[in-house]
């Protein structure tokens, strides 16, 4: 069976590392998502993001779409079907109303990792971004994803990733708990 895995939780916690560590170490595939926020100084169109102008991003069939800190971000089913042609197991990155949205779309194609790190670590990789990161995190988006919303209470896992070597092996158990295959 196809499977979706979604990745959630606030601005910074960890959600890009851990899907490229998916695609890296356990054959996922990461849907790429579409938003019309400018890219950050090392971010590409078509490997961190569709970049859009509001033009091109509502001529796309999204699937779902949200605003976050001003900007709009959306899931196209064209990404997805893209990379179910190519693999069974998809990962993407979604805000927590957009993981609600898959949940009730997909059913149990769908599993939700809600991602969480300590406070003080939060902090300090936001410090690294600057001041997009941390005021990112201070939106009422932001704020709201800092905690697992009513709606997706019980339907979540949730995966703390303070130090990596720790994370590793929670997305490992994860994983089986998923029934999705990993190499590590
Ligand atoms: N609902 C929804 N949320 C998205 C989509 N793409 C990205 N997001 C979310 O938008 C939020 C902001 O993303 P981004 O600007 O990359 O900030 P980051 O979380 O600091 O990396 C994050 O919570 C993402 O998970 C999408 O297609 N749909
Ligand atoms: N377990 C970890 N230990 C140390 N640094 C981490 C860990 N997880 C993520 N980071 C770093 O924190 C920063 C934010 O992570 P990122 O994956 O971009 O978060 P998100 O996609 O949730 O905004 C990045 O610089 C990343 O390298």
């Amino acid at each position: 069976m196809k499977k979706i895995l979604i990745l959630c939780g606030p601005p910074g916690v960890g959600k890009t590392t851990i899907a490229n560590y998916l695609v890296q170490a356990a054959g996922f595939k990461r849907v790429i998502t579409h938003t019309t926020r400018k890219p950050r100084f090392n971010e590409q169109t078509g490997r961190d993001y569709y970049f859009e102008t509001e033009k091109s991003f509502f001529a796309q069939q999204l699937l779902e779409y949200v605003k976050y800190d001003h900007y709009w971000y959306g899931s196209s089913l064209e990404a997805l079907k893209l990379v179910w042609k190519a693999a069974d197991q998809a990962v993407i990155i979604l805000d927590t109303k957009g993981a609600e949205t898959y949940l009730q779309k997909f059913g149990r194609q769908a599993i939700c990792w809600y991602i969480t790190s300590s406070a003080p670590q939060l902090d300090q990789r936001l410090l690294q971004r600057g001041v997009d990161g941390r005021l990112h995190l201070q939106s009422r988006e932001g704020q709201r994803d800092l905690k697992l919303p009513a709606g997706l209470q019980g339907k979540c896992w949730i995966l703390k990733n303070n130090r990596w070597e720790t994370t590793r092996r929670l997305i490992a158990q994860l994983l089986v708990q998923a029934n999705v295959h990993s190499d590590n």
